[in-house]
């Protein structure tokens, strides 16, 4: 039987940024918000269950790193907010318009680059980008070449326009793919595992292309299950394990919220490790050579530092080093980032 339509919103005119809600009823961080997820959910048909209870605020201008390892539910969710698949329950804006009811709105104010770039292998990377601009109808055919020209440019790719993309690198691949994203003006890019598989060298110029587009505004939103890049380049950050959300937020404050470790540097090891036990620190770690690192104690360090110098040990260093992200993440989740996923 045919399920009852729901009846059609009347189509919103042109550049209705406001919420439906009036806005004092929404908290001030989701009023300058890029994207806002409510309770988002979805089960796949054979009951997976990829996303689970979803609450997202994007803040306007971030960078904003959609971390997780292989499988958490980040595709999925980028899915949803590009109104290509229906949540099974909850609600997401993205610009400020419900999706995917209000996509069609939407869409052509967001650059996407999802699942690797859709290119012609026979066709220059010039000419890539002539075809996809050609098949946007709002796309003014009379400025379509200063426009191409504009968005090789803009990714470094103009010295390789005249080349079929066939013999472009991956790194170069990705890059034609943003530039297609970057035709027309965006008040938002998605990006879902923007360096997958390429090499250091094309990671790299990826991250600084995507740095570089940030600093006009444009807020940026990328999905990784690389820790480091995530501290590489984002302002925000969303950790995702399992489909449920661990924590969002900016990535200093995240790992400001971290105690670092305790690192002491010392060719005694086997009596450093001993003794920083003995003073309540916790998960030691001795490495090859000269260091013994741990999560420090809930006690004065002056004390641990004299119980070290007091056993004999030589101390050549003693510190506390800053959080890392990864160190969060252990904190959060009490486990590794798997990384290979
Ligand atoms: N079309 C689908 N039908 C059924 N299950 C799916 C489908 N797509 C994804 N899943 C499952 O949903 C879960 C989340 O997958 P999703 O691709 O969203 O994760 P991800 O974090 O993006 O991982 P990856 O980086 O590997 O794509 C996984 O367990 C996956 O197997």
């Amino acid at each position: 039987m045919e399920e009852p339509e729901e009846p059609e919103e009347p189509e919103e005119p042109e550049e209705p940024e406001k919420s439906e809600e009036p806005m004092e009823e929404r908290p001030a961080a989701e009023a300058g918000a890029v994207i806002v997820t409510r309770a988002l959910t979805k089960r796949y048909r054979g009951g997976q269950l990829a996303v689970d209870g979803l609450d997202l605020t994007v803040p306007a201008g971030s960078v904003f790193g959609f971390l997780g390892p292989n499988g958490s539910g980040k595709t999925t969710t980028i899915r949803m907010l590009m109104g290509l698949i229906e949540p099974t329950s909850g609600s997401a804006r993205v610009l400020g318009h419900p999706v995917p009811r209000g996509a069609r709105a939407v869409l052509p104010r967001v650059g996407a680059l999802i699942e690797g770039p859709a290119l012609y292998g026979f066709l220059t990377g010039r000419d890539n980008l002539l075809r996809y601009d050609a098949a946007d109808p709002t796309a003014d055919p009379r400025t379509r070449r200063t426009r191409v020209a504009d968005a090789l440019e803009r990714v470094g790719l103009a010295a390789a326009a005249g080349r079929k993309a066939k013999a472009y690198s991956l790194g170069m691949k990705q890059r034609l793919g943003l530039a297609a994203a970057l035709l027309q003006p965006r008040a938002l890019l998605v990006l879902d595992e923007p360096t997958n598989g390429l090499d250091p060298q094309g990671m790299r110029e990826i991250r600084s292309l995507i740095r570089e587009l940030a600093s006009d505004g444009t807020t940026v939103f990328l999905s990784s299950h690389l820790l480091d890049e995530i501290e590489q380049v984002c302002t925000h950050v969303a950790v995702m394990a399992r489909g449920r959300l661990l924590t969002q937020g900016p990535v200093a404050e995240l790992a400001a919220g971290t105690r670092g470790r305790l690192v002491v540097t010392t060719p005694d090891t086997a009596d450093a490790a001993r003794v920083l036990k003995e003073q309540g620190a916790g998960d030691i770690a001795v490495a090859d050579g000269d260091r013994v690192d741990a999560e420090p104690p809930d006690r004065d360090l002056a004390e641990v530092s004299a119980a070290l110098v007091r056993a004999g040990v030589r101390v050549r260093g003693f510190a506390v080093e800053r959080a890392s992200l990864e160190d969060a993440f252990v904190a959060l989740t009490g486990e590794g980032f798997d990384v290979a996923g």
